[in-house]
């Protein structure tokens, strides 16, 4: 089979960087996980912090076994899925092999694509800059606003709307703003107390 359509399968992937760290962000925040960063985003977040992961051709393309073992050398059961926006792909093929092997598998994602792959845990995290696919709505189990510009606010609670009431709901300052909006963050939650904070703690703690 051609790489081509092996990737459109899902059974091969361009990664772009796997590491085994702390998850930073959001609920399982302190929670050891191997991070999967596949490649390639048409988003464009004009604050996004990995603007090198957007363009999908500059990375290898791994067949899901491959990358599966990369995750099985840490200690840790836990893998994230990130990008880039991973759900420009099938993750069918990789999630399952993860579930397999007997991991909790969690997604970064901006929503932006068609939902596919087994997931434990899905992060949503919308973007003004693509609207996101209806197909995420059921499937979030938090939903993480980026806090860049006053408007944010509104497009927060807009987009919690359409999520299940289930759904944890954060304000997360982008980091470039945070000394602006931390404190906004905090004086809106405390008015608006179904809405906690999340921060990107790896960075104060300087890991990847
Ligand atoms: C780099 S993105 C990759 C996954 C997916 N494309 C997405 O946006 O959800 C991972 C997480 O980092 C957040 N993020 C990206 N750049 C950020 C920044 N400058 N400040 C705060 N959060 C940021 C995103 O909103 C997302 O929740
Ligand atoms: N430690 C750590 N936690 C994270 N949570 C979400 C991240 C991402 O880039 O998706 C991320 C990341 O890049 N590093
Ligand atoms: S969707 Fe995610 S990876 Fe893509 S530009 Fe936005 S923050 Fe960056
Ligand atoms: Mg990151």
């Amino acid at each position: 089979m051609e790489i081509k359509q092996a990737v459109e399968k899902g059974l091969m992937l361009p990664l772009m960087e796997a590491f085994y760290t702390i998850q930073g962000e959001g609920t399982f925040t302190g929670h050891p996980a191997y991070f999967i960063r596949l490649g390639g985003c048409d988003v464009g977040c004009v604050w996004c912090d990995v603007k090198e992961s957007w363009e999908a051709a500059k990375w290898p393309v791994l067949s899901v076994e491959e990358i599966v073992d990369g995750a099985l050398q840490y200690p840790g059961r836990l893998v994230v899925i990130t990008g880039g926006e991973p759900l420009m792909y099938e993750l069918g093929p990789l999630t399952a092999l993860l579930k397999e092997k007997g991991f909790t598998t969690n997604i970064e994602t901006s929503g932006a694509h068609p939902f596919s792959g087994q997931f434990d845990w899905v992060c949503f995290s919308p973007k003004k800059f693509k609207e996101p696919h209806p197909s995420i709505f059921e499937k979030a189990d938090e939903i993480k606003v980026i806090v860049f510009h006053k408007s944010d606010f509104d497009f927060a609670e807009k987009h919690a709307k359409k999520v299940q009431p289930s759904c944890k709901k954060l304000l997360q300052p982008e980091w470039s703003k945070s000394d602006k909006f931390t404190g906004e963050i905090i004086d809106y939650i405390k008015n608006h107390p179904d809405w906690n904070i999340s921060l990107q703690t790896h960075k104060f703690m300087d890991i990847p």
